[in-house]
This record gives structure tokens, C-alpha cells and sequence, in this order.
């Protein structure tokens, strides 16, 4: 039955090598529902790793309490908790078919025959492993491999499921094929799982909820729409998606937007809390700007690259470069390096930190 998982004031520290004390995660509050999918991102180092490893009891825990349900499981040893890790190597035993690879937490249960093989057959079957039984890990692919980790831990039917950028040594799109296919069996099976990476595209694919974390801190959470959108500080507007950034001053509200001065004129943006007189920044996501040959907002093209899907510019604007993407470009409407353009902002996607 899938858990929920709570981290009440969770906190780690390690001591240095100078002997001084070190948090990697510190003073972390964080609720769970049972079935929910839910993502532990942010840069290399900033204990979202450590966080998970506390949740699995690989780690200790220096103060705070975990609890699955409503059961604490500060002291409970990693093996005895209801939660299973796929690893980043897999770590699938060597010497061992597909089958046994899956069947071996079965088998330590000292479950029946009967019972194991019928396991193991309901996530071979959801995992589309069937015709690999009797291979030895060395003769799967890294895709295959990742499956047969993946419906090692499904086998078990934990409360919660753990992932610890389970992805990393796949190349781009079987990434892709793969985080789709997990999120698939996450939702077909309703298990709670906590998944961290450091890729934002496979946090914001899969979530219900993303956690973003910066130096052992929960920064912002929220579902991948609404930490895109909203997000709280330059910190996390910088590190999901790209985001332009320029500095202005509320100035006044007409018709419920509000007029933000900046530099080279006054921007509109739909958005509350905010009283006049108030510096701000403007997020700019390279898709809220339309580039026309207008005479407004005038900046200068000083990168033009075709995409395929878009054309990607740089603009220089208001004393700064902006990244401004356009989708499905027209080669007669696409502007050039050197070209002086107009920048149209859409007031419903800019947003105000
Ligand atoms: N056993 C340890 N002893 C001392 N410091 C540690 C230990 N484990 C982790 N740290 C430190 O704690 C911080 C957080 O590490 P953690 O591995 O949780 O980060 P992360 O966000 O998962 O990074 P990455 O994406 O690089 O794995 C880092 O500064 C790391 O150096």
C-alpha cells in the first residue's frame, strides 16, 4: 500500500576535515502524500541526495523525525523499512539471470515458489521483460538493465519507492523513453516515490510536485507548473528553464497589471502583492517576448541560431542580453544578427520577484 512520508525539521551535518561542523541538509519540513510522485532537484552538492539516503536509513539522521505513515522510523534499519532504491548502477547481481535478479528479495523473504514466480511474472508483464528471463545482466542493454533494477524494486511492493538519478548512464533519448515509462508505471501502480535528479526536464516531466533545493534547503515546492511560472526566487527561475532578468520599481496598477519601470520603459504584468513604490525584478522567460519591427522597446539581434523546432536569439536590450526563443520560425520572418527589433512582452507570462 503506498505511504505517505513526512520529514519533520529534518537535518544532517558532517564534520569537515578541519573538524568543523557542516550541514548538508538542515532543518528540512516536508509532506508527501501517499501515490504521489515527487522530485528532489537542485544542483550538484545542495543534499538532495543525502535527503533520500535519510528517507532509505542509509544515512543517519543528526535531528528531526521521518515518519512513513504514521509510523517514526528514525530507528528502523534500511531493510526493515517499507521502501525500496533503484540506484543510479543499477546494481544488479552479476552472476544472476533476469528472473533471479527479480525474484532475489522474494527468495530472502522465504516466500513459496509459487508465490515468487507469480511476482515476478505480474512485473515482468508490466515491465515488458518477458523475453529477457533467462539473461545475464551482461547481456542487456543499459535501458534493459535499468528495467530489470526498476522491477526489482516493484517486485518487493514497497510503500515507497526511491530513486537516486537512476537515469544518469543512459544516453539522451532512451533517457526519455525511460522517465516516461516510469512515471507510466508510478501512476499505473499508485506507489509514492521520491525521485531526485538534477535534470530539470525529467523533474518537470514527471512530478506531481518538485522540490528545489540550494545548500541544504528546500527553496521552493510546488507542482513543475507552477515552480516554472511562479517562481520565488532568481535562484529558481535561473535553474528551471532559462530566465532573463531585469530590475524595476512598481510605479503604479492599471486595470489590475502592474506598471513597472525599468530602464528603457515601462513593463505590464498581471501579478498581486506588490505596493508601489517596491524594487522588483522581472522574470523574463525567453518565450514571453515577441520580437516584431516595431518601434517600442527597441533592442539589437546579436544572436540568431536556427533549431529546428525554434530560432533562438540573444537580444540586446535595456543594457543587458536577453535569450528570447521563438517558436516555429518562418525563414522570411526571422531576424538577423544586426537587425534591430521590438520587443513585445506578454504581460500574462512575465512575472515579479
Ligand atoms: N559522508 C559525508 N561526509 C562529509 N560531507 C558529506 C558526506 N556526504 C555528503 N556530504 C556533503 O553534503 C553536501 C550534500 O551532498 P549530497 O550528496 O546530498 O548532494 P547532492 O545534491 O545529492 O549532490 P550530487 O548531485 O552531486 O550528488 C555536499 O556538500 C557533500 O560534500
Amino acid at each position: 500500500m503506498a505511504k505517505t512520508v513526512s520529514l519533520k525539521q529534518i537535518s544532517k551535518a558532517f564534520t569537515d576535515d578541519k573538524g568543523k561542523l557542516t550541514y548538508a541538509v538542515e532543518k528540512v519540513n516536508l509532506e508527501i502524500e501517499a501515490g504521489q510522485f515527487v522530485t528532489l532537484l537542485g544542483p550538484s552538492g545542495c543534499g538532495k541526495t543525502t535527503t533520500l539516503r535519510m528517507i532509505a536509513g542509509f544515512e543517519d539522521i543528526t535531528s528531526g523525525d521521518i515518519f512513513f505513515g504514521d509510523e517514526n522510523v528514525n530507528e528502523v534499519p534500511p531493510n526493515k523499512r517499507d521502501c525500496t532504491m533503484v540506484f543510479q548502477s543499477y546494481a544488479l547481481f552479476p552472476h544472476l539471470n533476469v528472473f533471479e535478479n527479480i525474484a532475489y528479495g522474494l527468495r530472502i523473504k522465504k516466500l513459496s515458489q509459487e508465490a515468487i514466480r507469480k511476482k515476478v511474472e505480474s512485473v515482468l508483464n508490466i515491465m515488458n521483460l518477458n523475453d529477457y528471463l533467462e539473461r545475464m545482466p551482461s547481456q542487456l542493454s543499459g535501458g534493459q538493465q535499468q528495467r530489470v533494477a526498476l522491477a526489482r524494486a516493484l517486485v518487493m511492493e514497497p510503500g515507497v519507492l526511491l530513486f537516486d538519478e537512476p537515469l544518469s548512464n543512459l544516453d539522451a533519448k532512451l533517457r526519455v523513453v525511460m522517465r516516461d515509462e516510469i512515471r507510466r508505471i508510478q501512476q499505473q501502480i499508485g506507489i509514492t516515490t521520491v525521485y531526485v535528479t538534477h535534470d530539470q526536464s525529467e523533474a518537470m516531466s514527471m512530478s506531481d510536485m518538485i522540490i528545489v533545493m540550494n545548500k541544504g534547503k528546500i527553496e521552493q515546492m510546488g507542482s513543475p507548473m507552477e515552480i516554472y511560472q511562479r517562481p520565488k526566487t532568481k535562484f529558481v527561475a535561473d535553474f528551471i528553464g532559462s530566465a532573463n532578468f531585469v530590475e524595476g520599481v512598481v510605479k503604479g496598477i492599471d486595470n489590475g497589471r502592474l506598471l513597472i519601470e525599468t530602464h528603457s520603459g515601462i513593463l505590464k504584468v498581471r501579478r498581486d502583492g506588490f505596493k508601489i513604490g517596491q524594487a522588483v525584478t522581472v522574470v523574463i522567460r525567453p518565450e514571453a517576448v515577441t520580437l516584431t519591427k516595431g518601434t517600442t522597446h527597441l533592442g539589437k539581434i546579436t544572436k540568431s541560431i536556427f533549431m529546428g523546432q525554434t530560432q533562438e536569439y540573444e537580444v540586446e536590450y535595456d543594457g543587458q542580453h536577453l535569450q528570447i526563443t521563438e517558436h516555429n520560425p518562418i525563414q522570411e520572418h526571422v531576424f538577423q544578427v544586426g537587425h534591430e527589433v521590438s520587443l513585445q512582452f506578454s504581460e500574462d507570462s512575465l512575472h515579479i520577484i
